[in-house]
C-alpha cells in the first residue's frame, strides 16, 4: 500500500480540524462502532479482569509495605536506611523492568509478558513470606518490583488492544481501579494482621501470591493480542482471536484496518532498526512519546505517593498514636483513592480523557494549596525543657517542634494533657530505630499513659483532622483524572510498532519520578517545611495543567489505528482541536481501510 495513500492519510490528518467535525450518517466506520456498542461480549470483560489483576498486584505490593514495616522494624530491628531500602528497592526495580519490558513485549508478546509477571509476583511473594533475614526480604521486594514494572506497562497495552473502541477507555481505566483497589485491600490486610505482632508481616507480604496464581492460570487459557499476532505475521491466529473476542460480530473491517495499518506503518517508517530511535526520528511518534512521558511525570510530580505516605503522619499529628489504629485509619485515604478511581471509570467515556484530566487538575492545584495553607497555619509547640546534651547535637539548638522534627537527626519528646503539650524537649534520635530517642525519657518508653510521646516526623496539633479532610479532597480530584488518565492515554497513543517501547518508556518515567519524589520528600520538607513541599507540588501541577492544556489531544472513541493522526501536527497545538462531545471523526473506506476524511474531493478515493 502506497506511500501515496499514506501521505493522503497525512494530509487528512493535517486537515484534522475539518475532519473532526460533523458525524456522517450511514458511514462504514460509524456502523461498526454502533454495532460494537450494542453488544459487547462477556469475554472482553473476562480478559480485562484477568489482566487487571496485574494492576491489583502493582497496587497491593506497593501499598502493603507501609503496614508491614511497622511490624518488621520491631521484629528485624530495621534502621531507617533498611526501611528506606525495603520500600524504594521495589519501586527502583519496577523502573528498570518497565524500561526493559518494551523489548520483551515486542519479542514475546503481551500474553507471555503477563504470564512472566505473574510468575515473578508468585516467586517474590513466596520469598518474602518465608524470609528469615532482611537481606532475603530485600531480594523478595526487588523480585516483586520486577513483576510490577512489567505488569504496569503490559497490562494497559493488552487491554487497549483487545477492547472495542467505545469501551477502551473504560476497560483500561479498570486497570487503574485495580491498582487503587490493590492499595486499599493492602491497607485492610495490614489492619487485620497488625494484631499478629509476631510474623503478621509474613501474611501481609505473602498474600499477594493468591491473585498472582489466579492470574497465571487464567492467562494460560487466555489469548494473545490479535494486533501483536498480526504484526508477527500470524494472521490466521489473529483472525481467530479477533472473532473470539468480538463474539461472532463481523470482524472483517476491524481486521482489515489493523492489517493495512501495519503494512502502512512498515512502509512509512521501515521495520528495521532500534525502535526507540525510530520513535524519536518520526514526528508523530516522537510527539506521542513526549505527551505520554510528560503525563506520567506530572502524575508523580503532583505528589500522590507522598500524600499517601503523609496521611499516616497526619493521623499521628491528630493524636492517633496507636500503630494499629493508625494502620486502619490510613485505609481511609486509600479507600478514597479507590472510590474516586471508580468515578474515573464511569466518567472517562462520557467526558473524554482531555476534559476529565484538565477539569480535575484545577481541583488538584486548589486542594494542594489548601493543604499547604492549613499546614502553615498549624501552631508549632515550643521546646520547654533543655536537658544537658553531652554529645552537643544540633537538637539542643531548636526552640520549637517544627525545626526539631524536620531535622532527620532529632525528634520531639513531650507530655500532653487536656490543656495541650507540656514538658517538651528536642533530643537526638536513636541510631538503631526512629521509634525512640537516643537517650533520656523517650529512649525507653512504655505503653503506660503517663509516659512521654516521641514525635519523630510530626508535631502534635489539634487541627489536623482538617488537614486530613484536605487530603481526602485532594485524592477526590486526583484519582479520576491524573491518577488514571496517564495510563489510559499511554495505552492508546502509539502506533502498533511503537506501542510496547512507548509504554515501556512512559511507565519507566512514572517509576523514576515516583522514586525521585518519595526519596526527596523528607529533604524537601527539611528545606521548605511540610507546607512548603505542598506549595511546591501545587506549582508543579500548574505546569502539568499547562502541559495538558497545550499538548493532550482527545482520543475518546477513536480506533487505535486512527489516533496516530492526532500527532501529525506540531506538538502543542492539540488544545486547538474542538474537543466537544459532538465532534466525531468520520472515515471513508479506501481499499478496505478507514481513513480520516479530509474533504469531499473525489480524488481521495482510489
Ligand atoms: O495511577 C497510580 C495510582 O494513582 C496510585 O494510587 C499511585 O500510587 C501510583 O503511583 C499511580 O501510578
Amino acid at each position: 500500500m502506497s506511500n501515496r495513500t499514506g501521505s493522503r492519510r497525512q494530509k487528512a490528518a493535517e486537515d484534522g480540524e475539518r475532519s473532526l467535525i460533523g458525524p456522517p450518517s450511514g458511514h462504514a466506520g460509524e456502523s461498526v462502532r454502533d454495532q460494537d456498542a450494542s453488544t459487547t461480549p462477556f469475554f472482553v470483560y473476562l480478559l480485562a479482569f484477568f489482566s487487571a489483576l496485574g494492576g491489583f498486584l502493582f497496587g497491593y505490593d506497593t501499598g502493603v509495605v507501609s503496614g508491614a514495616m511497622l511490624l518488621l522494624k520491631k521484629e528485624m530491628h530495621l534502621s531507617a536506611l533498611w526501611q528506606e531500602l525495603l520500600v524504594s528497592s521495589t519501586v527502583g526495580a519496577a523502573a528498570l523492568s518497565a524500561l526493559s519490558g518494551g523489548f520483551l513485549n515486542g519479542w514475546l508478546g503481551r500474553r507471555i509478558c503477563i504470564l512472566i509477571a505473574s510468575f515473578i509476583f508468585c516467586g517474590g511473594g513466596i520469598v518474602m513470606a518465608v524470609a528469615l533475614s532482611k537481606v532475603v526480604l530485600l531480594v523478595g521486594r526487588i523480585t516483586v518490583g520486577l513483576g510490577i514494572g512489567i505488569a504496569s506497562m503490559t497490562v494497559p497495552v493488552y487491554i487497549a488492544e483487545v477492547s472495542p473502541p467505545h469501551l477502551r477507555g473504560q476497560l483500561v481505566t479498570i486497570n487503574s481501579l485495580f491498582i487503587t483497589g490493590g492499595q486499599f485491600i493492602a491497607s485492610v490486610v495490614d489492619g487485620a494482621f497488625s494484631y499478629l505482632s509476631h510474623d503478621g508481616w509474613r501474611y501481609m507480604l505473602g498474600l499477594s501470591i493468591l491473585p498472582a496464581v489466579l492470574q497465571f492460570f487464567g492467562f494460560i487459557f487466555l489469548p494473545e493480542s490479535p494486533r501483536w499476532l498480526l504484526q508477527k505475521g500470524r494472521s490466521q491466529e489473529a483472525r481467530q482471536v479477533l472473532g473470539r473476542i468480538r463474539g461472532g460480530q463481523n470482524i472483517e473491517e476491524e481486521y482489515d484496518t489493523i492489517r493495512t495499518s501495519i503494512e502502512e506503518e512498515e512502509n512509512e517508517t521501515g521495520s528495521g532498526g532500534v525502535v526507540i530511535l525510530r520513535i524519536l526520528s518520526y514526528g508523530p511518534t516522537r510527539r506521542a512519546l513526549i505527551v505520554g512521558c510528560g503525563l506520567q511525570m506530572f502524575q508523580q510530580l503532583s505528589g500522590i505517593n507522598t500524600v499517601m505516605y503523609y496521611s499516616a503522619t497526619i493521623l499521628q499529628m491528630a493524636g492517633v498514636r496507636e500503630d494499629k489504629q493508625a494502620i486502619w485509619l490510613a485505609g481511609a485515604t486509600s479507600a478514597t483513592n479507590f472510590v474516586f478511581t471508580l468515578v474515573g471509570v464511569w466518567l472517562v467515556e462520557r467526558v473524554g480523557r482531555r476534559k476529565l484530566t484538565l477539569g480535575l487538575l484545577k481541583g488538584v492545584v486548589l486542594t494542594l494549596l489548601a493543604v499547604g495553607f492549613l499546614l502553615s497555619a498549624q501552631h508549632s509547640p515550643p521546646v520547654t525543657l533543655h536537658p544537658v546534651d553531652f554529645h552537643n547535637s544540633t537538637c539542643r539548638l531548636y526552640e520549637s517542634c517544627e525545626p526539631c522534627m524536620l531535622d532527620p537527626d532529632c525528634g520531639f519528646c513531650y507530655l500532653e494533657n487536656d490543656a495541650g503539650v507540656f514538658n517538651s524537649s528536642c533530643v537526638p534520635v536513636s541510631p538503631a530505630s526512629t521509634d525512640s530517642a537516643a537517650w533520656g525519657r523517650c529512649s525507653n518508653r512504655t505503653e503506660e499513659s503517663f509516659s512521654p510521646y516521641w514525635a519523630y516526623n510530626y508535631c502534635p496539633t489539634s487541627y489536623s483532622w482538617v488537614v486530613l479532610l484536605g487530603l481526602i479532597l485532594y485524592l477526590a480530584s486526583f484519582a479520576p483524572g491524573m491518577g488514571t488518565m496517564p495510563w489510559t492515554v499511554n495505552s492508546e497513543i502509539y502506533p502498533l510498532w511503537a506501542r510496547s517501547t512507548g509504554n515501556a518508556c512512559s511507565a519507566g518515567v512514572n517509576w523514576i519520578f515516583n522514586v525521585l519524589v518519595s526519596l526527596t520528600f523528607l529533604h524537601v520538607a527539611e528545606y521548605l517545611t511540610y507546607y512548603g513541599a505542598f506549595f511546591l507540588y501545587a506549582g508543579l501541577v500548574v505546569l502539568g495543567l499547562l502541559f495538558v492544556l497545550c499538548c493532550l489531544p482527545e482520543t475518546k472513541g477513536l480506533q487505535l489505528e486512527e489516533i496516530e493522526n492526532l500527532f501529525a501536527r506540531r506538538l502543542c497545538s492539540c488544545g486547538d482541536l474542538p474537543a466537544s462531545d459532538d465532534n466525531h471523526v468520520h472515515y471513508i473506506r479506501v481499499k478496505g481501510n478507514n481513513y480520516l476524511h479530509s474533504d469531499n474531493d473525489a480524488s481521495d478515493v482510489e
